[in-house]
């Protein structure tokens, strides 16, 4: 049995983060995923708007259909990026392989003798977090490009309402 660990801020779910859970599943290599929420403790800020427990509802809800037995756990921040995967690994189910397509990320887990996979970037001019947040903050065509249940997520939580407030008083960018 091999376990899989993907890693990200997932700010929102989108169908980027969708298609490389698909592409993990195609690869066949993992029978199962952890679902890593990094910067668990971030929220309510124009980069983090949404809580580790509504990006966990997020995902879960985006990913009933796919074929692999997913677990999401919240990873809170650190300081020290030298000890962060073992970090990481203190609060994950075991795994074999990360999959990461961020730099630092990759870097990381290798310097730790963790495998790591990547996918291919999948529609990046649209399909990055930050886009998303942008379109939500101006009331853009967001919901085409996150899975629908994120969208339902969004409206439960009143979760551009959020954004739209927390964006007046937070200058710091998407
Ligand atoms: N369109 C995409 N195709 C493939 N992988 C992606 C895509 N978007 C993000 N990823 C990867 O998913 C992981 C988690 O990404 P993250 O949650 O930071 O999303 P992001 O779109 O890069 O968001 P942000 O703009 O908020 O940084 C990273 O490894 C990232 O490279
Ligand atoms: N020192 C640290 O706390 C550390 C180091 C590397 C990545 N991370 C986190 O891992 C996640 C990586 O996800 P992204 O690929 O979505 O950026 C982020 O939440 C990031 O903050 C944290």
């Amino acid at each position: 049995m091999t376990r899989g660990c993907y890693i990200g801020r997932f700010q929102p779910f989108h169908n980027g983060h969708r298609s490389m859970v698909e592409a993990i599943v195609d690869d066949g290599h993992v029978d199962e995923l952890v679902l890593g929420i990094g910067s668990a403790d971030a929220s309510h800020s124009r980069h983090d708007p949404f809580t580790a427990g509504e990006r966990i509802m997020m995902l879960t809800k985006s990913l009933v259909d796919v074929d692999l037995v997913t677990y999401a756990v919240p990873i809170e921040d650190l300081d020290r990026n030298s000890v962060w995967v073992s970090h990481v690994q203190s609060m994950s189910p075991d795994f074999d392989v990360a999959y990461s397509n961020n730099p630092l990320v990759i870097q990381l887990f290798e310097e730790a003798g963790v495998e790591v996979r990547q996918s291919p970037m999948f529609n990046r001019e649209v399909l990055e977090g930050s886009e998303v947040r942008e379109r939500m903050i101006k009331d853009g065509n967001w919901e085409s490009l996150v899975p629908d249940a994120v969208a339902e997520v969004v409206e439960e939580i009143d979760g551009i309402e959020r954004i739209q407030r927390v964006s007046e008083t937070d200058s710091n960018g998407v």
